[in-house]
């Protein structure tokens, strides 16, 4: 087993870059909680030209070492890893579709976990307790159930909000809750998604108060009776700016198809620049008895490469930063 917490070379910190579907990520263990990674260091390591680059940064710490931890460990106690995300410009997000799988990955490829082929580990989450079971190469998240976030809001047409991208009439979008926002917009079947500006943040209104990733996404009719149905989806992502795959997105992306296609199909296959998820959808039966209908995302986790933070960028935050290096940080 690696002793990832000890720094490698002098004050250098050991770090790893792990991808699924091409939604990238630094991470790095720090099993006590002894290593707090301020906002602007985040961005200086996702930084794809003074950094490191990555959409997201993932601390693996023991789930007693946070706050938050330690209140999931008393209905999940065998939650004992627990995902810490930032997005790429530093701040907090619930969760990480995509960062589950690739942060589960990296406690197998570290030796802070064992998952044998079809068995499960429970990892804990700002949205709380995910199931992760091993298939092949793929890891499957019980990602818990969707809900719609402003049900009091919908319109006729079932769609609660409009979205705005460069040089466009506003579109309709349904916001679905999946941990951390989304903002769907559904375009006609077999839509090319390639002319979409996604260069600059969508605008949405009614403006969502934690901010919102927001997709796009069409059916395609190209779909064989025999495999799911497949959505092409794009998406920008909160905090980042579009990214090559959302996990979260996909599973957001699919409730929304189901609601407002009527397609009541339980599985999609959802194909992102990045590749393909499969969500599918089951019911399930929850702690006080109610039945609720989860999401499963199922996909490939990798990693890709390991290395040492050099001590220069750790002092970041003390080395006085010129105004360039501001504005790149706050790309
Ligand atoms: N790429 C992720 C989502 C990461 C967090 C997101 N940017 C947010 O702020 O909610 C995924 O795969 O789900």
């Amino acid at each position: 087993m690696t002793d990832s917490s000890s720094p490698a070379a002098g004050r250098g910190f050991p770090f790893w870059k792990g991808h699924g579907t091409g939604n990238d990520f630094v991470l790095f263990a720090d099993p006590d909680g002894t290593r707090e990674i301020s906002p602007a260091m985040t961005a200086w390591i996702c930084n794809r030209h003074r950094g490191i680059g990555a959409d997201g940064l993932i601390r693996a710490v023991r789930s007693e070492r946070l706050p938050e931890g330690r209140e999931l460990l008393s209905f999940a106690p065998e939650a004992e890893w627990f995902m810490d995300y930032r997005n790429a410009d530093g701040s907090v997000a619930e969760m990480c579709g995509n960062g589950v799988r690739v942060f589960v990955h990296f406690l197998l490829s570290i030796g802070l976990a064992e998952l044998p082929e079809g068995s499960t580990l429970t990892v804990g989450t700002r949205a709380g307790a995910k199931k992760v079971t091993r298939i092949g190469r793929d890891y499957e998240i019980d990602m818990g159930p969707w809900r719609k976030a402003f049900p009091e809001r919908a319109s006729e047409d079932g769609t609660d909000a409009h979205v705005s991208v460069a040089g466009s009439e506003p579109r309709r979008g349904l916001s679905i809750d999946m941990g951390n926002p989304h903002t769907v917009v559904i375009l006609p079947a077999n839509s090319s998604l390639a002319p979409l500006d996604l260069a600059r943040e969508p605008v949405v209104s009614p403006q969502p108060r934690r901010g919102t990733n927001v997709e796009f996404a069409s059916l395609t009719d190209e779909s064989d009776p025999d495999t799911p149905r497949v959505i092409t989806m794009r998406v920008y992502e909160r905090s980042v700016g579009e990214t090559q795959a959302c996990g979260t997105g996909a599973c957001a992306t699919a409730a929304a198809v189901r609601i407002l296609s009527g397609f009541q199909d339980d599985q999609w296959t959802v194909q992102m620049p990045g590749g393909p998820v499969l969500v599918r959808f089951q019911r399930e039966r929850g702690m006080g008895g109610a039945v609720r209908e989860h999401v499963f995302l199922r996909g490939p986790a990798r990693m890709v490469a390991n290395g040492t933070i050099d001590p220069e960028m750790w002092d970041v935050d003390d080395a006085s930063p010129t105004a360039q290096d501001l504005l790149e940080v706050a790309r």
